[in-house]
């Protein structure tokens, strides 16, 4: 098998140690692809190349509309190969193929998204107090970006870090997670056939102790993006302290569901399942936390049990397949210990809360979709981030104790409301510590609105314009056309 290289200032090279790392496909354990394993040393030649086309480059400096047209290329080719690509992520995530596709039509969206509106702001003239003055605003690059992702999303993610990133003309380093890195490797390789010049875009292929530190460390680095769990996110917040760089976190959520006996039941109950159970519930939006009013409790739950049984596991490749395995034996352990410490603090289970029997099932990390109920906001199992297939249930009877209970997290990424009485819905929104909140949907995004969170789910914006920004420094310019003497000293 060929190892699949870094991409360093332009050139396919293999990391300085020669070592490799084996690539898994989490349904059958079988070695998909081998990578080359990357260390510091290779980051910092990839930080000197990302240096160097920034301070001494044309890229900062190329129109806006020049640089757009390179982002847009880059959607084209991806588009031309959607399917390669869908194909690729399923193999290396184990989701299935066809959510995969919807992921490579959301990132088409995304490159075109800031090619369109990359030259949409050009700056800002202030009406000067001085007399005689000009006034200015300017937009610039940040610099050079460090821009680290997860596995669960991994080339969604890093287009919501490369569009706007080289759209504002900014140099980077991209490290993707060591476990799912060959969608990325792939659209390097677009970036290049696209235009993007030498020493613009890195890709270092690598662990985070290493690679991640290096990259959340390096004073040559401006701004560190970074979308992954919460523990990383504030080890990257303290290493990226020196040069007091420009850090974005995008951590994790533990999403609450709020529904409301006036919701429209048969919806509540489809989406409730797809807010957990989508991707094996590896979203960091994911519904996991189903807050749902006392009156309609039981017979919802029975609903959502009903429907589950009926999930099909399978590969992503396999049509009828709706779920496919988590993403490692040591996810799927801290899946398992995660209900096992749930069931221990008392919560009981609905349904799942095993390994499927299905002997076709046997070499992937699957586990079944999990309802457990008697949960209380006080367990770890309704507190922490599971990342599994598993959804808590909890009780309310006022509005109040919903919002109360929604809001009480470490994290705010997202959550719903479900109601028909609108005025109700606006009144819990208007409360709730979130990044996003859904209205009668739940887990919906697109590249025209931010998505961030709020609290410990991190803080700076992802897409939207606000997404834009992240990349670019603010400058005030004023001129002043008739200097005068102050004659003070
Ligand atoms: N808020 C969002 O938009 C969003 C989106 C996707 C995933 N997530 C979150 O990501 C998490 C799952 O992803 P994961 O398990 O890959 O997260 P993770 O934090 O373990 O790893 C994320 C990335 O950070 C790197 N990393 C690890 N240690 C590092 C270090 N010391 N310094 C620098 N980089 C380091 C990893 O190699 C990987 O590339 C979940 O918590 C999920 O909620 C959040
Ligand atoms: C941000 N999102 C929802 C695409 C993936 C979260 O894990």
């Amino acid at each position: 098998m060929e190892v699949k290289r870094q991409y360093i200032n332009g050139e396919w090279v293999h990391a300085l140690s020669k070592q490799t790392r084996e690539i898994i496909n989490p349904f059958n354990q079988e070695v998909i692809a081998i990578v080359t394993e990357s260390n510091e040393e290779d980051t910092k030649l990839a930080i000197s190349a990302a240096r160097h086309a920034f301070d001494h480059g044309d890229w900062p400096n190329t129109p806006t509309m020049e640089r757009a047209k390179v982002v847009r290329k880059i959607a084209e080719l991806i588009e031309r190969d959607r399917e390669e690509l869908a194909e690729l992520e399923s193999l290396d995530t184990g989701k299935t193929v066809e959510e995969s596709r919807w992921d490579m039509d959301d990132i088409v969206g995304v490159f075109h998204y800031y090619a369109d509106i990359a030259d949409k702001d050009g700056g800002e003239i202030i009406d000067s107090p001085v007399p005689n003055s000009i006034s200015k605003v300017v937009k610039e690059p940040v610099g050079v970006c460090g821009q680290i992702t997860p596995w669960n999303y991994p080339l969604l993610q890093a287009s919501w870090k490369l569009a706007p990133a080289l759209v504002t003309g900014n140099t980077l380093v991209m490290k993707p997670s060591e476990i799912t890195p060959l969608t990325t490797i792939k659209v390097f390789e677009l970036m290049e056939e696209a235009g993007v010049p030498k020493g613009v875009a890195n890709l270092v292929l690598g662990a985070g102790n290493t690679v991640g530190a290096e990259l959340s460390s390096n004073n040559d680095v401006d701004l560190i993006s970074f979308t992954g769990g919460i523990q990383t996110g504030k080890k990257i917040m303290q290493a990226a302290s020196d040069n007091v760089k420009k850090v974005a976190l995008e951590l994790g959520g533990k999403n609450p569901n709020v529904i409301f006996a006036d919701a429209d039941f048969e919806t509540a109950v489809d989406q409730a399942l797809n807010g957990v159970f989508f991707h094996a519930g590896q979203i960091c939006s994911a519904g996991t936390r189903l807050i749902v009013e006392e009156s309609i409790h039981d017979k919802f739950v029975d609903a959502l049990v009903e429907r589950v049984k009926n999930i099909r596991l399978g590969s992503g490749f396999d049509k009828d397949a709706q779920m496919g395995p988590l993403i490692s034996e040591q996810h799927l352990n801290k899946v398992m210990n995660y209900v096992e410490n749930g069931i221990k603090e008392g919560a009981t289970v609905a349904i799942g809360g095993k390994q499927p029997d299905d002997p076709e099932l046997q070499k992937g990390f699957f586990y079944l979709p999990t309802i457990l109920t008697n949960c209380t906001t006080d367990m770890r199992v309704v507190q922490d981030e599971g990342f599994g297939p598993v959804m808590t249930v909890e009780k309310f009877s006022t509005e109040e104790e919903a919002i109360q209970l929604a809001n009480d997290s470490i994290y705010g990424l997202s959550g719903g409301v479900w109601t028909k009485d609108i005025a109700k819905a606006e009144r819990c929104v208007a409360k709730m510590r979130m990044g996003t909140v859904w209205i009668n949907d739940f887990n919906l995004y697109f590249p025209h609105a931010p998505w961030g969170g709020y609290k410990q789910s991190g803080f700076g914006r992802e897409l939207g314009k606000t997404g834009l920004e992240e990349y670019q420094e603010t400058k005030h310019v004023f001129q002043n056309l008739d200097p005068q003497p102050i004659n003070w000293f």
